[in-house]
C-alpha cells in the first residue's frame, strides 16, 4: 500500500488559524411546515435566522440511502452513516450493504468468521443474537433470515435466537410481525429436523443495546436472558411473549422487559453454555461493542458475568477497528481511512470534540471511521458530558443540551483549539420517544444551544458550519404517499419514532469567514460527504484530491 501523503495543500484564497466550530444536529431534517414537524412548531429563532438571512450560506443537502452509502434511496439516514460521511468525506458502502453483498455472493460462507463458528456446529448450538427488526440502521430482519437458513443448510443443527424488539427504527407495535415471520422460517427449519427456536428476548433500549457505556444494567440485563437463561417474564414461545408484555400499561416494543422462553417444566431452551457459537447479528456498532466486550474480553469487569461460557464468537461485522473488536466477524467492515479528523490533526489543527455520553462517539468514533481513541493526543481533546440514564428522554428533552454549549463555549473563549466539533442529541433522542410535544421542547433546547455556539464563534472571530446527520424531528407521522398522516386501526395518528428520508440543512457563517464565500450552485445532489472538504477549506486547506467535491467557492468581493 502507497504510503500516506498527509500534507494537505493550502486553500488558494481562504486563510487559515480561524476557529472553525462544527455543529451537528442530530436528527434534524427539513420539511413541510405543519403540526408533526418539531422543528416548525418549536421557537428555533436561530436555525431560523441562518436559514432565511443568507440565501448563499444555506442549503440541503441528502442525508439518507445511496448518498451515505446504504442499499438505496429507500433506506433512511442514520447516526452511524451521516458520521461517517461527515467526517472521511467520501461514500462508503456501509454495513447494510456489506452484507447484503456477501450474501448474494455467498462469500460471508466462505470467510474465515463463518468457518470459525461453524466448528461449533457438531456439537454446540449456535446462537443468534441481535435487533429484529427491517429497519436497516442496525440490522435487517431479511439478513438474519438468510443467515438463519444458510447455517442450517451448513450443518447448525441447533439454533438459538435472542431477539430484541425495536419500535425505533420502525413503526411501535411491529415487533409482533417481526416475531410471527421469524418463527414461520423455524418452524420450517423444525420440519426438516433443525431444532431451531427463539430462546430469549427484550426491547432494544432496555435489554442489550445501550452504547458508550452510558448504563451497563440494560447489557446485564440482556446478558442474563441470553447467557444464563434468565429473566423475571417466562413464555413457552415468543409471540405470546410479545403480545403479553406490549399490553402492559405504556409498554411498547423499545423497552419491553426481558424475557426467557421456557419447556414444560419451566427450563429456559437456550442459554450459552460451553462449546457454543454465538454471532451478534447487528452489522452497526455502536449499541453492540458493550455486549461484544462482555462475550469477548476476558478480564471484563462492568458487571458480574456469574458465568462466562466457553464459546466460538463472531460479530456480523468487526465493530471496533481500533479494538479489533470482535476478533471474528463474518463481514469486513468498511475500511474507512483517512478521515478529516485525521488530516487535519496531522497538518496541526488543534480539535475539540464534544458531545453527551448517547452521542458522544458519534463526533469521535463515527466521525473518525469508526475507531476509538486520539489520533494526536497532544491536539486534540474529547469531553464526554454524562448523560442522564435510566429515562426515557421524553422526561428530560433539554437534556445536556446546556451543558454541551457551555463546554464548547468555553472550548472556544480558550483560544486552544482551531477546530470545536459538537452533536447537540435532542430532535432525535427526544424523536424517537414519539413524544410531540418533548420533542418541540428538545428542538428549541438545541437551537438554544447553537445560540451559545454561534455567539462565542463571534467573539472570536471564527466561523460556523451547522449541519445535521438526518432527519428526525422535523417529521413526526407516518405518511402515506400523498404525504397524508397515516391512521391506525383505533383512528389515531401513527406516530413515526425513526428517523426519515428527509434532507438536512448546511449554514456557513461568521465574522471569520472570507466575504466571497458563497455556496456552489453547479453541484446538484450534494450530501454529506461533501461537508468534510467543505470544512478542510474553512481551516485553509484543499481537500485530498479522492474527497467529494466541496460546497463552497469565492468570489472576488
Ligand atoms: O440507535 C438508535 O438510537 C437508532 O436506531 C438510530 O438513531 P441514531 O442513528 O441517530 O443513533
Ligand atoms: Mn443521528
Ligand atoms: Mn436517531
Amino acid at each position: 500500500m502507497a504510503t500516506t501523503n498527509w500534507t494537505l495543500p493550502d486553500h488558494p484564497t481562504l486563510p487559515k488559524g480561524k476557529t472553525v466550530a462544527v455543529v451537528v444536529l442530530d436528527g434534524w431534517g427539513e420539511a413541510s411546515p405543519d403540526q408533526y414537524n418539531c422543528i416548525h412548531v418549536a421557537q428555533t429563532p436561530v436555525m431560523d435566522s441562518l436559514k432565511n438571512g443568507a440565501p448563499e450560506k444555506w442549503r440541503l443537502v441528502k442525508a439518507h440511502g445511496t448518498a451515505v452509502g446504504l442499499p438505496s434511496d429507500d433506506d433512511m439516514g442514520n447516526s452511524e452513516v451521516g458520521h461517517n460521511a461527515l467526517g472521511a468525506g467520501r461514500i462508503f458502502a456501509q454495513g447494510a450493504k456489506l452484507v447484503d453483498a456477501a450474501l448474494a455472493s455467498g462469500k460471508i460462507w466462505e470467510d474465515e468468521g463463518f468457518n470459525y463458528i461453524k466448528e461449533s456446529f457438531d456439537k454446540g448450538t449456535l446462537h443468534l443474537i441481535g435487533l429484529l427488526s427491517d429497519g436497516g440502521v442496525h440490522s435487517r430482519l431479511d439478513q438474519v433470515q438468510l443467515i438463519v437458513k444458510g447455517a442450517s443448510e451448513r450443518g447448525a443443527k441447533r439454533i438459538r435466537l435472542h431477539i430484541l424488539t425495536d419500535g425505533r427504527d420502525v413503526l411501535d407495535g411491529s415487533s409482533v410481525g417481526f416475531v410471527e415471520t421469524i418463527e414461520k422460517d423455524l418452524a420450517q427449519l423444525r420440519e426438516q429436523g433443525v431444532d431451531a427456536r427463539i430462546a430469549s428476548g427484550g426491547g432494544r433500549m432496555y435489554v442489550t443495546m445501550d452504547r458508550y457505556e452510558n448504563d451497563w444494567s440494560v447489557v446485564k440485563r440482556g446478558w442474563d436472558a441470553q447467557v444464563l437463561g434468565e429473566a423475571p417474564h417466562k413464555f413457552q414461545n415468543a409471540l405470546e411473549a410479545v403480545k403479553t408484555l406490549r399490553a402492559e400499561p405504556k409498554a411498547n416494543d423499545q423497552y419491553l422487559p426481558p424475557f426467557v422462553i421456557v419447556d414444560e417444566s419451566g427450563k429456559s431452551v437456550g442459554p450459552i453454555v460451553d462449546g457454543d457459537a454465538v454471532v451478534t447479528f447487528n452489522f452497526r456498532a455502536d449499541r453492540m461493542v458493550m455486549l461484544a466486550k462482555a462475550l469477548e474480553f476476558p478480564d471484563f469487569d462492568k458487571f458480574d458475568r456469574v458465568r462466562v461460557p466457553k464459546i466460538k464468537y463472531a460479530g456480523m461485522l468487526q465493530y471496533d477497528g481500533e479494538l479489533k473488536l470482535p476478533s471474528k466477524y463474518l463481514v469486513s467492515p468498511p475500511l474507512i481511512e483517512r478521515t478529516s479528523g485525521e488530516y487535519l490533526v496531522k497538518n496541526g489543527v488543534r480539535t475539540f470534540a464534544c458531545s453527551e455520553t448517547v452521542k458522544f462517539g458519534h463526533v469521535t468514533f463515527f466521525w473518525n471511521g469508526n475507531r476509538s481513541g486520539y489520533f494526536d493526543e497532544t491536539r486534540e481533546e474529547y469531553v464526554e458530558i454524562p448523560s442522564d440514564s435510566g429515562i426515557t428522554f421524553n422526561e428530560q428533552p433539554k437534556m445536556k443540551a446546556l451543558e454541551i454549549a457551555e463546554r464548547t463555549r468555553d472550548a472556544i473563549l480558550s483560544g486552544k483549539f482551531d477546530q470545536v466539533r459538537i452533536n447537540l442529541p435532542n430532535g432525535d433522542m427526544v424523536g424517537h420517544t414519539g413524544d410531540i410535544e418533548a420533542t418541540v421542547v428538545a428542538c428549541k433546547a438545541a437551537d438554544e444551544a447553537v445560540k451559545m455556539v454561534l455567539d462565542a464563534v463571534e467573539q472570536v472571530g471564527g466561523i460556523y458550519l451547522v449541519t445535521a446527520d438526518h432527519g428526525n424531528a422535523e417529521d413526526m407521522v407516518k405518511r402515506n404517499k400523498a404525504g397524508q398522516p397515516m391512521l391506525d386501526k383505533s383512528g389515531s395518528i401513527q406516530i413515526l419514532t425513526s428517523h426519515t428520508l428527509q434532507p438536512v440543512p448546511v449554514a456557513i457563517g461568521g465574522p471569520g469567514l472570507h466575504p466571497g464565500v458563497r455556496f456552489r450552485s453547479d453541484i446538484q445532489t450534494p450530501g454529506l460527504a461533501n461537508v468534510a472538504a467543505t470544512v478542510m477549506n474553512l481551516h485553509g486547506f484543499q481537500a485530498p484530491a479522492d474527497y467529494e467535491t466541496t460546497l463552497i467557492e469565492v468570489i472576488d468581493k
